[in-house]
């Protein structure tokens, strides 16, 4: 019996999240989820205002897709401005981000062997009237992207008149499907990197979003 008490510590260490277990599920059945109020509305409101202030500031830089494209051309398949996060300089606001980030990354980790060694993670506007066309994340050529993540950081009141849905294109026995999802504040949608073409639809009003990739190896 005592031999044995390591491994039962560890069982017992163990608790399964019914959150975290919905998601998995989820992506086992229809490659994307969707949670409304992953970020609550005061962790919303201070990464909102942190993205606004580094915006700002002027840290943001124009989209690009993948290297060698000219503006041009990346303008008319992309419009939004990013900022990279970088997690050793974290401050209060993207403290509270990684943390529920890295709290999920180990779920998945644990409990399907999902092997995701690293993250990458940027701040996310996008002016009136801009989009982006329908694509895969993958298509820079980094296989390692795995699961890609959005979290939107609107204000409350985000209308359907906005526009700026996500639409995630499925494929079920050949017929395709298209998901509308709003960017409503503290909703986070989760999807297999290189399975699900999707666009954002021209938005109306700026949209705050920090989007990210889980990635192996
Ligand atoms: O903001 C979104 O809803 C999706 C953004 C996106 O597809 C991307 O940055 O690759
Ligand atoms: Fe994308």
């Amino acid at each position: 019996m005592i031999a044995n008490a390591p491994e039962l510590f560890e069982q017992l260490e163990f608790i399964e999240d019914p959150l975290y277990e919905r998601i998995i599920c989820d992506l086992l059945e229809k490659k994307y989820s969707v949670i409304d109020d992953f970020f609550n509305h005061d962790e919303v409101d201070l990464l909102r205002s942190t993205l606004l202030e580094k915006y700002e500031e002027d840290n943001f830089k124009k989209a690009a897709i993948g290297n060698r494209t000219n503006e041009v051309i990346a303008k008319s398949v992309r419009g939004d401005f990013i900022l990279w996060i970088n997690e050793a300089d974290a401050g209060l606001a993207e403290n509270v981000y990684f943390q529920k980030i890295n709290s999920l990354v180990d779920y998945l980790n644990r409990t399907c062997f999902m092997g995701i060694l690293h993250k990458e993670f940027h701040y996310a506007l996008y002016p009136e009237g801009t989009f982006y066309k329908r694509h895969l994340d993958t298509f820079q050529n980094d296989g390692r992207r795995k699961l890609s993540m959005v979290c939107y950081l609107n204000n409350e009141d985000w209308k359907p008149d906005n526009g700026g849905e996500l639409a995630i294109y499925t494929n079920d026995n050949g017929s395709e499907e298209q998901v509308n999802i709003y960017p409503l504040p503290g909703r986070v949608v989760i999807f297999e990197s290189q399975e699900l073409e999707h666009e954002v639809k021209p938005v109306k009003v700026p949209r705050l979003s920090i989007t990210g990739w889980l990635k192996t190896r």
